[in-house]
């Protein structure tokens, strides 16, 4: 980490700092030392030039001291005018002179003769001499030296003819320049003549004659600051402003030695401002010359000057370093915070590295921790999945299986590799063909869940199996599907287990045709495409003829068997797409769809009848089974879809009204019919309250006597609308809805009731028969209710008759033959109605304690035109007779009947040929009448002793 100094530098920056700032002062120093030099060099050639000016000046003053010192050195005489002349051209020149002279050495003796020839000249001229009080002839003297020539005379007229042996100065200097042999100068003094007193002195040069007898001299004086000035202006050095020069007569400086001076020479103590921002002298000389003998001092200074001009190198070369300096700093102060941002963004990052490198160990261990978890989650999925039946399997984003695990190919019995890379309708194209396949289609493609996906496969054995899929969309975090994932199972044995449910809840056990429900299905759909196709669509009821019969009397054993057959045969008679279904007991329906190729016709109806009415292998036993059926078309006016049903049941009753073994399409008018049936059950339901029964008895005529041995009471029903309803318009009504029982009891106790009172009324002990239905057969009272009449009605139990029908017993033999016992116990007869109709054992009439056969009415119709009917009626009194037992015809209308009748040996008959059934009074009355049947007309057969009833007949 790098030191941090103030103001936030850094040590980099410091140095840089630093050592470009010393550089740069060092380079500085330097060139700054050169230029110093350099201006030096140049400084003291400028002072060199211009001491040489002086010295060139003084130089020449001399020598014009010189040349005219030879000029009264040759020892001739000199004129005044010719040295005018002479000395004019010189003061032209050099107009620093004040004035040449010759001073002439005078012994005091020629002082008088010198005065007058000074004063030829300029009269009044005497030798003076100069003294503290001013200008004053000189005393007396050994010897003068005075001025003899002076010129300029103009202006220096008092000093002609002055004495300057006085003159210590000029005497000092003849004295040197005599001893020297060359020119010598005085101090400087004060010029009385000159009117700016500029200090002034004199050259001297001494004047020797042949002898080498000092004659005198000759001497210029010169105005010395002119002289520097004329000196330094003849080099052209006198305008210079940027240097000064001073010039002291003498060694010393001070006001008074000063001859000369172009500004202050003095040098100034240096500071480092004034050194270098503003140098007051940046050169300073002092050369000392002698002149004349005399010592000059000559100062030459530099006048003050700014810096900059004589220092652009070395402060452009400091200004360049201090730039470069600070740059290079700011550079590197940058880069040292750049280094140090770097450095703290490689701490901060580093300590994030750290810090995520740990998070990441610790991520690590717990990710190693989740991945055992997984991995033992995973073992247990696996192991969970292989001992499960469900499978596991994952699809892509495209929807193709990607992997299907936990046994699989052996749990479904299709191969992985057949899967993967496939979507699930490209591996079952029939899915996207059924509602729920499309469904599920709409539901991956919105990316939802979906669960009991059910659909069909083929294995790799080529069976149909059963999967149930449930699956869960895959997003990544950003909510994109990654693809699906869930788990299957074959549900096969479950479907199947389901079909055969569903099968046997919608199809008859018995006969595996549809049931009811089923069939409400399938004419819905026959509906729907009849609307649709425009096409008619039949529905045949069909009822078995005598089924009741054939159950009752051969045990529901032969009842399957025969149910199982006609399904069977109407099956086989009938295209597939039609539908045979078994609607209750013995009914069935047909739903005939009318196909474009092929139309509907009552052939078709023929055909299943005759199909049904094929012989029958029931047991040993051949049995001819026929069918009544009812058809109802639709469409057609009156039949609404809901009512074609029950319609074929209306028409199906009326073909079993016709006589069985028929159809009947259906017409409204039926529908009335079946109304009306409808008013009779829910009138029958208040008939008894009303006292709306009335019983007629019809007679039973003993065929050996003629007369009446009894009656069987025959229910009519007198509604007050309806008017006289015969029996067989609601007994089958009363039977159905359960009514039968009351109105059989009534019956029952009605006729006991009537005949004991025609009994008691002294009208013969008749017999009274009653039919009993199978619902009272089997009513849990049945015997009480019996002995109850019988003691209320105090009626002999043998004079009551009870009619059964062999389907009462037939079905149930173990029951049947106990309560039949129990019923003969109390002492009445027992009657089997309409024998022959059924088909049952005969064998149960020996076990029976039956005492009448009576012979059903319709084998009588035909007795003496049907040799078929003949023999059985007659079979039917043989086997009556062989059993002891008494017999009956019902139905004889005619005397040839009778007579067949009476010839084979029937005891009793009834019929309309004796009597039609009669109200109760109209019967009493032909009690009363003692109406008889005609007297036989052939000879009578041998009454059977072993049975009593018979045998009284006989
Ligand atoms: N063609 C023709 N018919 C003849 C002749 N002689 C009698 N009959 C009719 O034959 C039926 C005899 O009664 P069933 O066979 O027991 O048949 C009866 C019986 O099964 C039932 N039935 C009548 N009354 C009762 C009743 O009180 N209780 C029960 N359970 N059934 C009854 O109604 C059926 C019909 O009774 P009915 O209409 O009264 O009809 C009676 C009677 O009028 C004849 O010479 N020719």
């Amino acid at each position: 980490m790098p030191r941090r100094l103030p103001l936030s530098l850094t040590l980099a920056a410091a140095l840089t700092l630093g050592g470009g700032l010393a550089v740069s002062g060092a380079l500085f120093l330097g060139v700054s030392h050169l230029e110093y030099d350099n201006m030096a060099l140049a400084f003291a050639q400028r002072s060199d030039e211009r001491v040489a000016a002086v010295r060139q000046g003084v130089n020449q003053a001399v020598e014009v001291l010189t040349v005219t010192n030879q000029l009264f050195a040759r020892g001739e005489p000199v004129s005044r005018e010719g040295f005018r002349d002479f000395t004019a051209a010189l003061l032209e020149r050099h107009r620093y002179i004040q004035a040449f002279n010759f001073h002439r050495s005078v012994p005091g003796e020629a002082r008088a003769a010198v005065e007058a020839e000074l004063q030829r000249i300029r009269p009044g001229t005497v030798f003076t001499e100069l003294t503290p009080a001013g200008l004053k002839p000189a005393p007396i003297r050994v010897r003068y030296h005075i001025v003899d020539f002076i010129e300029p005379m103009a202006g220096n007229e008092r000093a002609f003819g002055l004495n300057i042996t006085e003159n210590l100065q000029v005497m000092s200097a003849l004295e040197i320049a005599r001893g020297e042999g060359r020119a010598a100068a005085t101090d400087l003094f004060q010029l009385a003549q000159d009117p700016l007193h500029q200090p002034a002195f004199q050259l001297i040069i001494p004047v020797l004659d042949r002898e080498g007898v000092l004659a005198g001299d000759t001497s210029v004086v010169i105005r010395g600051p002119e002289l520097v000035r004329a000196s330094l202006a003849s080099a052209g050095l006198l305008d210079s402003r940027d240097i000064f020069v001073s010039v002291y007569a003498g060694e010393r400086t001070g006001a008074e030695a000063l001859l000369f001076s172009t500004g202050d020479t003095r040098k100034q103590p240096e500071s480092w401002l004034t050194g270098f921002v503003a140098s007051v002298h940046t050169g300073h000389s002092v050369d000392v010359l002698r002149i004349a003998g005399k010592p000059w001092r000559i100062e030459v200074a530099a006048a003050p000057r700014p810096f900059l001009p004589d220092h652009m190198a070395s402060s452009a070369l400091l200004v360049g370093g201090i730039l470069m300096t600070l740059m290079s700093t700011a550079f590197v102060q940058a880069s040292g915070r750049r280094a140090r941002k770097v450095q703290q963004l490689v701490r901060q990052r580093t300590a994030d590295l750290r810090r995520t490198n740990r998070r990441l160990v610790e991520d690590m261990a717990a990710r190693e921790r989740a991945e055992r978890a997984l991995q033992q989650s995973e073992q247990r999925f696996r192991q969970l999945v292989s001992m499960s039946s469900d499978w596991y399997w994952e699809q892509d984003r495209e929807l193709r299986f990607t992997m299907v695990t936990g046994g699989f190919t052996e749990k479904a019995g299709v191969s992985v590799e057949s899967l993967l890379g496939k979507t699930r309708w490209e591996y079952v194209p029939a899915l996207l063909e059924s509602e729920l396949g499309r469904a599920h289609l709409a539901q991956v493609r919105a990316h939802e869940p979906f669960a009991n996906l059910e659909y069909q496969v083929v294995d790799q054995h080529g069976d149909t199996r059963w999967f149930c899929v449930h699956g869960q969309p895959v997003f990544d975090d950003g909510g994109a599907l990654l693809g699906y994932r869930g788990t299957g199972s074959d549900i096969t044995a479950r479907k199947l287990t389901e079909q055969r449910v569903h099968h046997v809840a919608q199809h008859d056990v018995l006969t595996g045709l549809p049931n009811r429900s089923l069939l409400q299905d399938r004419l819905g759909q026959a509906i729907a495409h009849a609307n649709r196709s425009g096409r008619a669509i039949w529905v045949m009821l069909i009822d078995l003829d005598r089924f009741k019969f054939v159950n009752d009397s051969m045990g529901h054993k032969a009842g399957d068997v025969l149910l199982m057959t006609v399904a069977a045969r109407l099956s086989g008679s009938l295209r597939d797409t039609d539908t045979v279904a078994r609607l209750s007991g013995d009914e069935f329906v047909v739903i005939l769809s009318e196909q474009h190729d092929a139309p509907l016709s009552a052939d078709i109806v023929q055909r299943v009848m005759d199909s049904v009415a094929q012989p029958v292998m029931l047991g040993p036993k051949e049995f001819f089974v026929t069918c009544s059926i009812g058809v109802a078309v639709y469409p057609s006016e009156g039949t609404p879809a809901d009512s074609l049903i029950e319609h074929a049941d209306i028409a199906m009753y009326c073909a079993k009204k016709l006589g069985r073994n028929n159809f009947q399409f259906y017409t409204p008018v039926m529908n009335e019919e079946s109304m009306e049936r409808v008013r009779i059950e829910s009138a029958l339901r208040n008939a008894l309250e009303r006292n709306e029964f009335v019983l007629h008895y019809q007679p039973q005529v003993d065929l050996k006597t003629g007369k009446i041995v009894g009656m069987e009471a025959l229910i009519r029903w007198q509604h007050p609308e309806m008017g006289m309803v015969p029996p067989i318009r609601f007994i089958g009504i009363a039977e159905e809805t359960g009514l039968i029982v009351q109105i059989g009891a009534w019956v029952m106790r009605t006729a006991c009731a009537q005949n004991k009172a025609w009994q008691d009324a002294g009208l013969g002990k008749l017999r009274v028969a009653v039919n009993l239905s199978a619902r009272q057969f089997g009513a849990p009272d049945l015997i009480a209710g019996l002995e109850s009449v019988l003691l209320d009605t105090m009626l002999d139990p043998d004079c009551l008759e009870i009619e059964l029908t062999e389907s009462l017993f037939m079905s149930d033999v173990t029951p049947a033959v106990e309560l039949l016992h129990r019923m003969k116990s109390l002492g009445v007869n027992l009657s089997i109605d309409d024998f022959g109709t059924g088909f049952s054992s005969l064998s149960y009439l020996s076990r029976f304690p039956i005492d009448v056969l009576k012979i059903d009415r319709s084998f009588v119709a035909d007795i003496t035109i049907d040799a078929n009917d003949a023999a059985i009626v007659t079979s039917i009194i043989g086997l009556a007779h062989n059993l002891k037992l008494a017999v009956i015809a019902e139905g004889v209308e005619t005397l040839e009947q009778l007579d067949y009748l009476r010839s084979h040996g029937c005891d009793e008959i009834q019929g309309y040929f004796f009597s039609k059934p009669l109200p109760a009074g109209e019967f009493e009355a032909m009690l009363r009448e003692g109406r008889c049947l005609p007297a036989p007309q052939q000879t009578e057969p041998e009454a059977d002793a072993d049975h009593p009833r018979v045998a009284a007949y006989s």
